[in-house]
């Protein structure tokens, strides 16, 4: 299997929480990007005392509460999934700050890391003020919340972004890529994309490669699934019958994303 395909397992439950993925810059090839989803029980609480990392705490699906110790933001999330196709609430939380997470329903909880320094204020990102965007034509719709856009200073490093993708669309393309550090051409954001699939058990296919083709994965990806995009154009392709949600993660030595689409493909867009 492709190393950069994590399956969803059914972890052990310690305590009310699961930790589903874990993406660290030990067990995997990025540096910049993190990436962590849980399932928590009614009444779970998870705790972590950050270090030179900021996270995003991104409610997926149920309602939690969240503090850093100052401040509380109470029964924050507002789906109980993430094909309902509306906006959910997230928390960004700086380095150096402690935080716990209580799950006052069952929920599904993404903790988006990167490599942060400098100190910014604890923020509730409020599922209103996720700017939404539908984009593309034809067979290649797809609609955006934006949680923490290049054009919020909220964070040092961490970009988010969901994206539902209908049936039958392609998302991510034509295919693009952004790991060149060259603006104001092109920014080095390293990416993770964490995948729900309505019905549950379908799939999507995601490439991934580079121009000289020496990475070049397409991987068949299932309900719950992480990929991890160190480099290269990830497009990815949704079968009849199927919705595809997915998350992503971006961060990389600039906060800015600046694309490259594959120039094979560009056309598409004129059509
Ligand atoms: O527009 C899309 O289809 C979503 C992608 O831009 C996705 O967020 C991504 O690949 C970011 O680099």
């Amino acid at each position: 299997m492709s190393e950069l395909l994590r399956k969803y397992k059914n972890k052990e439950e310690t305590n009310g929480v699961k930790v589903i993925h874990d993406v660290t810059s030990e067990n995997s090839p990025l540096e910049y990007v993190g990436f962590k989803l849980m399932e928590l029980a009614p009444g779970a609480k998870y705790t972590q005392s950050l270090e030179k990392e900021e996270c995003c705490i991104v409610a997926v699906s149920g309602q939690i509460t969240v503090t850093d110790g100052n401040t509380i933001f109470e029964n924050i999330g507002t789906r109980e999934s993430v094909f309902e196709k509306k906006p959910t609430d997230s928390v960004y939380i700086s380095n150096d700050k402690s935080f716990e997470i209580k799950a006052t329903s069952d929920a599904r909880v993404a903790l988006c890391y990167s490599p942060s320094t400098k100190q910014l204020p604890t923020r509730l990102i409020k599922a209103e003020e996720n700017s939404v965007e539908k984009r593309g034509i034809l067979n290649n719709q797809r609609l955006v919340h934006n949680i923490l856009p290049d054009s919020d200073s909220s964070a040092n490093s961490l970009l988010v972004v969901e994206v539902i993708t209908e049936s039958a669309n392609w998302s991510s393309y034509p295919p693009h890529k952004h790991d060149q550090d060259n603006l104001p051409a092109e920014s080095f954001l390293e990416e993770t994309y964490y995948h729900e699939l309505n019905p549950r058990q379908g799939f999507v296919f995601q490439r991934v490669y580079t121009d000289d083709r020496t990475l070049d994965e397409t991987m068949a990806v299932e309900n719950g699934d992480v990929v991890i995009v160190p480099k290269g154009y990830h497009p990815v392709g949704v079968p009849d019958g199927y919705t595809s949600y997915y998350l992503n993660v971006m961060a990389g030595p600039t906060r800015i994303w600046k694309f490259h689409n594959d120039k094979d493909h560009e056309w598409i867009l004129n059509r």
